[in-house]
C-alpha cells in the first residue's frame, strides 16, 4: 500500500455507556498515517474506553472505527491483526513464561496466513512460518537494542525493557495503525527519551499512531495533533501549543479559576 493510500485511523461518532454512565459521547477523531495524534484528558475522561473500543475489546453503542477506510467489526479484538491495528496496554501485557524472542515472534506470527489444521499438526508451512516469525523478531530485537535479551524470560526484564518488548511485539505485526495506552506509565524518567524516539520512529515508518498519555512533556514534544477528551466528549483539539494554552483544557484538568495566565504543564 502506497503512503498516499494510507489513511490511518478514523473514529466517527463513537458512544458508549455503562449502565447509566455515558462514558463516550459521539467521539470523532483521526490519527492519520505517518503522524502522532495524542488523546489527553483528566482521569475518567474515557481514554482507555476509547482505546478498548478501537481495539475491539469493548463494543460501542454507536459509531464506527476505520483503518485505511475499511470499517472494523465492533467488539472483535482478534480481527484487528488482519486489519493491521496494534495496541499496547496501560498495564503491561506480555506473555509470561515465554522468552522475549517468542513474545515478539507471536506478533510476527499473527500477521502470517496459515491454516488451523496446519498449525495443529505443525506441517511444513507452519514450521516455515515459525522460522520466518523468529527471524523477523530477531531483526526487530536487534534494531531496538534488545538482542541480548532474546532468550530471557520476559518477566525477568526490568519494567522499562518489558514495556519496550510489548511495543516491539506490536511492531512485529507490521501494523498500519497503533494505539498506545499510556506507554510512559510506570517508566523511570530516564526511559522517556528512548520511548519518545521509538514512538516517533513508528510515525516515520508511516504508521498512524494514536498516543493516549498523561505525561504532558512526552505528548507535547512528539505529537502533531492533540485531542482533548473530557467527560467522554471531545472538548477541543489542535496543535500541542494551541491545546496547552486553551483555557477550557486548563479548567478541565485543574478546575475552574485556573484558566487565566496558566499553561498546562502536568
Ligand atoms: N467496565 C466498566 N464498567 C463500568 N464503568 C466503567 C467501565 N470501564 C470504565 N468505566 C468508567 O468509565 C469512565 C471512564 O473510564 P476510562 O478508564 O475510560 O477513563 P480514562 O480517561 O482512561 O481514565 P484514566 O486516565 O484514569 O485511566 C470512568 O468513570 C470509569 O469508572
Amino acid at each position: 500500500m502506497s503512503t498516499s493510500e494510507r489513511q490511518g485511523l478514523r473514529v466517527t461518532g463513537v458512544s458508549k455507556a455503562y449502565g447509566g454512565l455515558q462514558v463516550l459521547k459521539d467521539v470523532t477523531l483521526r490519527a492519520p498515517a505517518g503522524s502522532i495524534t495524542a488523546v489527553i484528558g483528566p482521569n475518567g475522561a474515557g481514554k482507555s474506553t476509547l482505546a478498548n473500543v478501537i481495539s475491539g475489546f469493548v463494543t460501542q453503542d454507536a459509531g464506527q472505527v476505520f483503518v485505511n477506510g475499511a470499517e472494523l467489526p465492533a467488539g472483535k479484538a482478534v480481527a484487528r491483526a488482519g486489519h493491521r491495528l496494534g495496541r499496547t496496554f496501560q498495564n503491561l501485557e506480555v506473555f509470561t513464561g515465554m522468552t522475549v524472542l517468542h513474545n515478539v515472534a507471536m506478533g510476527a506470527y499473527s500477521r502470517q496466513k496459515g491454516s488451523h489444521l496446519g498449525d495443529l499438526i505443525r506441517g511444513p508451512r507452519t514450521r516455515r512460518n515459525e522460522r520466518e516469525a523468529e527471524e523477523s523478531a530477531r531483526a526487530l530485537l536487534r534494531k531496538f537494542g534488545l538482542e541480548h535479551r532474546a532468550d530471557s524470560l520476559v518477566e525477568s526484564l526490568p519494567f522499562g525493557e518489558a514495556k519496550l518488548v510489548e511495543m516491539v511485539r506490536v511492531l512485529a505485526m507490521e501494523p498500519e495503525v497503533v494505539v498506545l495506552d499510556e506507554p510512559a506509565a510506570g517508566l523511570p524518567p530516564a526511559s522517556a527519551m528512548p520511548l519518545a524516539e521509538t514512538i516517533a520512529g513508528m510515525a516515520q515508518e508511516g504508521i498512524g499512531v494514536l498516543l493516549i498519555e498523561h505525561n504532558m512533556k512526552l505528548v507535547m514534544s512528539i505529537s502533531e495533533h492533540v485531542v482533548v477528551l473530557d467527560q467522554g466528549r471531545v472538548l477541543t483539539e489542535g496543535s500541542p501549543a494551541e491545546v496547552q494554552k486553551d483555557p477550557r483544557v486548563i479548567e478541565a484538568y485543574l478546575g475552574p479559576g485556573h484558566a487565566k495566565s496558566e499553561e498546562l504543564t502536568l
